[in-house]
C-alpha cells in the first residue's frame, strides 16, 4: 500500500505559492488554475507562458528569489526549483507551520505529491505511483482516457441531476431500482452514440413509473 494517502482538495480561491516559474512550475501552475486556486509565484525568472498568465492576471508574480516572508497564508507550497537549498528552505518554512508542501525534484521533503489526473467532467481518476515512477502513471492515465471517454462528463451530469428528487421523493426501494437503471450501461451507450435527449427521456420514464 502507497504511504499517501489520497484526497481530493477544494482550491476554489484559496491561495497557493508556487516557488520557481520553469517548465515543472508552469505544469503545476495550469493544473492548479483549472482547479479555481489563486496562486502566486515567487522566482526571479518566469517562463514565457507564465509570463502570459501573469499579463493576462491570471495569477501573480513577484520577481525575487524566495525567502521566508514569501510564505504568507496560503494553504498548499510547490517548490518547483533545482536548486536544493531553496528547496529546502521553503520545506523547513512550509513544515514549521504545518502547511502542506510539494518539491518537485525530491519525493523526502514532500508532504503531499501530485497524481496524474483524468478527468471527464465530474469523473476525475488520480492516478499516482508513490513517486516510484511519474512516466507509469501517466502511461496509465492515457490507457483510462481510452476507456473511461468524453461521454462520461454528459453522462456524469445527467446522473448528478437526478440526485436531489430521487433522493427526496423515492423510497429505497425505488432508489436502488433507479440508480441500478440509470447505470445498467444503456444511458451511457445512448450518450456515446449522441442520444443525450433519448437518454434523458429514458431516466424520465423510470423515475415517474416507480413514482406510480
Ligand atoms: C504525475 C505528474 C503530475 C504533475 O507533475 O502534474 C508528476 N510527474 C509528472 C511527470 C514527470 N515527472 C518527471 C518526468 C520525467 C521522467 C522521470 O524522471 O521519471 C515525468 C514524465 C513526463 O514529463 O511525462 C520527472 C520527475 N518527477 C519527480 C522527480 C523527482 C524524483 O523522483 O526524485 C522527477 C525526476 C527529475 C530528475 O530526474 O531530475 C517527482 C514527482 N513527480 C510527480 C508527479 C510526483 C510523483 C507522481 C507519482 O509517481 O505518483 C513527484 C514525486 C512529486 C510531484 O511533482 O508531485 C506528471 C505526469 C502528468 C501527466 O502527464 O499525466
Ligand atoms: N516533479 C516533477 O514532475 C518533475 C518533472 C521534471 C523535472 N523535475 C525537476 O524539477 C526541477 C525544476 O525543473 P524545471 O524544468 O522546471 O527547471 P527550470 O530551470 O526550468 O526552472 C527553475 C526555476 O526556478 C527559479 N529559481 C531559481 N532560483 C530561485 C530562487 N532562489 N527562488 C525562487 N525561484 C528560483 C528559476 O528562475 C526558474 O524559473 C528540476 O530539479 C527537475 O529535475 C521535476
Amino acid at each position: 500500500m502507497s504511504h499517501y494517502y489520497p484526497i481530493y482538495v477544494e482550491l476554489q480561491n484559496k491561495p497557493v505559492l508556487v516557488v520557481g516559474g520553469g517548465t515543472v512550475a508552469l505544469r503545476k501552475v495550469k493544473t492548479l488554475l483549472e482547479h479555481g486556486a489563486v496562486v502566486r509565484i515567487v522566482s526571479p525568472e518566469l517562463h514565457p507562458e507564465l509570463v502570459e498568465l501573469v499579463d493576462d492576471e491570471r495569477c501573480l508574480w513577484k520577481k525575487k528569489e524566495y525567502s521566508a516572508d514569501d510564505l504568507q497564508d496560503e494553504v498548499l507550497v510547490f517548490s518547483c526549483t533545482e536548486i536544493e537549498e531553496v528547496n529546502s528552505a521553503a520545506a523547513g518554512d512550509a513544515q514549521k507551520s504545518m502547511r502542506l508542501i510539494n518539491v518537485v525534484d525530491d519525493p523526502e521533503k514532500c508532504t503531499f505529491i501530485v497524481p496524474s489526473i483524468l478527468e471527464r467532467g465530474d469523473l476525475s481518476i488520480a492516478v499516482s505511483t508513490g513517486g516510484s515512477s511519474p512516466i507509469v502513471a501517466r502511461q496509465i492515465r492515457a490507457e483510462l482516457a481510452e476507456h473511461y471517454g468524453e461521454a462520461y462528463e454528459d453522462y456524469l451530469t445527467l446522473l448528478g441531476s437526478w440526485r436531489k428528487d430521487v433522493k427526496a421523493r423515492l423510497t429505497a426501494e425505488q432508489k436502488e431500482k433507479f440508480w441500478n437503471r440509470a447505470t445498467d450501461g444503456e444511458m451511457l451507450e445512448l450518450i456515446k452514440n449522441g442520444r443525450l435527449d433519448d437518454a434523458k427521456g429514458v431516466m424520465q420514464k423510470c423515475f415517474q413509473s416507480l413514482l406510480g
